[in-house]
């Protein structure tokens, strides 16, 4: 029997991001191959022109997967009945800004449009924020749509995750598919902190650490991590503009993975909760410590906690496969820095 669409809404469709991000939808790199999709796209008033040509080009595409398009600056039509949510609607950061810097412009957005949808959207949808500060943005959705179920709250950090397998790969020159369990801690900011220490790439000989393999701590441990922190900013240096291709890919792995799921890691299944970092409102709560009520604080501290004795526990098991345990310090030093 075929597949019922999926209804899947970008919102800042006629930018930069929703530009790159819809095609890759209508041709299931987000959702699968077989996967039908109805694509919804909203965008402000003076964006209406702009967002009606973007819906010409995708009917010119003539995608087999795209079932139908919706186009309007109407936040309620656009929420109606879609199971994924991708928020890109917003303002970037321009050259010498950091990305906190376009809280003040974004979070209003996102308060706006919290109770559409919470109102109209399918209970089951799974929302991504991509506008920045992603982690706030997805906090502030979170408070006004009280009724919404936080679990599927998330902000993109995937990229970040991608930006480090990049960089590793281009070090070793191997291929970027190569190179696994690579993790994120903190916010999508230039505080978050790159994380090597369990991963591995895939060479003639088997499985390899990647610290192994680099033969390089100081580059790991200084040009690496600033590199991946920085990697925003040194594209909109370039391009003027900020990521919009890579931003636009990450969100379709981000989903991908959490509707999909991810490949089953070897040894250490636990890992699979960190290694393909979501910026889930953990994090997000970690980042607004000062704002929140003292409880919620110390839920997520404990929450952390049983991580990290995880981990510790995943250490002392499989310490034979590669573990090593001065990673567990590096850990805890990142949990200091997130
Ligand atoms: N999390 C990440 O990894 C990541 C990566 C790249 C960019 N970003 C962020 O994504 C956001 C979008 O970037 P872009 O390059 O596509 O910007 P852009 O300016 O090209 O596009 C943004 C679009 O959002 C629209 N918009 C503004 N207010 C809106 C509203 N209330 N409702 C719906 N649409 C609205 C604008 O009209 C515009 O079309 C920025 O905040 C940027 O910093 C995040
Ligand atoms: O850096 C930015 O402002 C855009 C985006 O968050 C990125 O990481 O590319």
């Amino acid at each position: 029997m075929a597949k019922q669409p999926t209804r899947v809404l970008v919102t800042g469709a006629a930018g930069q991001i929703g530009y790159a991000l819809v095609p890759m939808i209508a041709r299931g790199a987000m959702l699968g191959l077989d996967q039908p999709v109805i694509i919804h796209m909203l965008d402000i008033e003076p964006a209406a022109e702009s967002l009606k040509g973007v819906k010409m080009e995708l009917i010119d595409a003539a995608f087999p997967l795209l079932k139908d398009v919706v186009a309007t600056t109407d936040v309620v039509e656009a929420c109606k009945g879609v199971n994924v949510a991708v928020m890109v609607g917003g303002f970037p950061r321009k050259e010498g800004m950091e990305r906190k810097d376009v809280m003040t412009k974004n979070v209003s957005i996102y308060k706006a449009q919290a109770s559409a949808l919470e109102q109209h959207a399918a209970p089951d949808c799974k929302v991504l924020v991509v506008a920045n500060p992603a982690n706030t943005n997805a906090l502030i959705l979170k408070e006004f749509a009280p009724s919404f179920p936080a679990k599927n709250i998330t902000c993109l950090t995937r990229l970040d995750h991608n930006r480090a397998l990049g960089q590793v790969s281009e070090k070793l020159n191997v291929h970027v598919g190569d190179v696994k369990n690579v993790t994120i801690w903190g916010n999508h900011s230039s505080t978050q902190y790159p994380d090597v220490n369990h991963a591995t790439v895939k060479t003639a000989a088997g499985e390899k650490p990647v610290r192994e393999l680099v033969a390089n701590d100081q580059w790991l441990n200084t040009e690496f991590i600033t590199t991946v922190q920085q990697r925003g900013a040194a594209i909109i240096k370039a391009r003027k503009l900020s990521s919009a291709l890579s931003a636009a890919s990450s969100a379709c792995d981000h989903i991908r993975d959490w509707v999909l799921g991810t490949p089953k890691v070897k040894y250490h299944p636990f890992l699979l909760l960190t290694l393909i970092k979501m910026g889930h409102l953990l994090t997000t709560i970690l980042s607004v410590m000062p704002r929140l009520p003292f409880r919620i604080l110390l839920t997520s501290i404990k929450c952390m906690s049983f991580l990290y004795w995880a981990k510790f526990l995943l250490h002392v098991l499989f310490r034979g496969h590669g573990f090593q345990w001065g990673s567990i310090l590096m850990d805890l030093m990142a949990f200091q820095l997130v």
